[in-house]
């Protein structure tokens, strides 16, 4: 006996525990706590629709990004490799709105090398969950750090956080840049000058 009537009839896609029934009942419940009708034409898929995006948007939540820098390539390389305006939305968790933006990532290698999608699927992963921005960065910089045993680390993110664009203090425009650095490009200014140099150049 099923308890949710508004549980979809499609195959749960997504993690097992996420409860998607669950998730279509708190929606339903915001929509009457806000003074709509839930049970109105245009909104009768909405809670259904809500929860899997929700679902996607928190993805990352019950995954592990550090498998995709398993596997590298031991290459005779030791200067920058810089990937930058790496696209990227996440979701804030003090309001649950979106931030949107651009991962920039820079490392020294010390032997190895990863392929360049993963270091834009681990920005992907790692942005899937409640978030705010500094820990982001921190998350992204560790990650590279620590499983590529790298010389060092720069990691840069620029977003505009739509919880300061569409309500509260409203002020569209504003971008919100952090910064994660590690090994030498903490300790060496011209590699760290040379990393932002790059990442700045239009
Ligand atoms: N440091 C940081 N703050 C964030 C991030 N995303 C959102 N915020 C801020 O989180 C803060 C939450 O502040 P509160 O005073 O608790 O909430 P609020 O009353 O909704 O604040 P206002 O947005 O000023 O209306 C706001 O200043 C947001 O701008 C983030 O990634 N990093
Ligand atoms: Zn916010």
């Amino acid at each position: 006996m099923r308890k949710n009537t508004l549980v979809s009839e499609e195959a749960n896609q997504f993690h097992p525990s996420v409860d998607l029934p669950r998730i279509e009942k708190a929606v339903r419940e915001i929509l009457a706590a806000v003074g709509e009708n839930p049970d109105r034409e245009g909104l009768l898929e909405t809670p259904k629709r809500v929860a899997k995006m929700y679902a996607e948007l928190f993805s990352g939540l019950h995954l592990d990004p550090s498998r995709h820098l398993k596997k590298v390539f031991l290459e005779n390389y030791d200067e920058m490799v810089l990937v930058k305006d790496i696209s990227f939305n996440s979701m804030c968790e003090h309001h649950l709105l979106p931030f949107i933006g651009k991962a920039h990532i820079g490392y020294l290698p010390r032997g190895k090398v990863v392929g360049l999608s993963k270091m834009a699927r681990i920005v992907e992963e790692i942005s899937k969950k409640p978030q705010v921005q500094e820990r982001m960065t921190h998350a992204i910089a560790d990650l590279m750090n620590k499983e590529l045993d790298a010389k060092g680390v720069i990691v840069v993110l620029e977003a505009e956080h739509s919880c300061m664009t569409i309500r509260g203090v409203k002020k569209p425009g504003a971008v919100t840049i952090t910064s994660a650095v590690r090994g030498l490009f903490k300790s060496n200014e011209s590699s760290r000058a040379e990393a932002m140099a790059l990442i700045n150049q239009k």
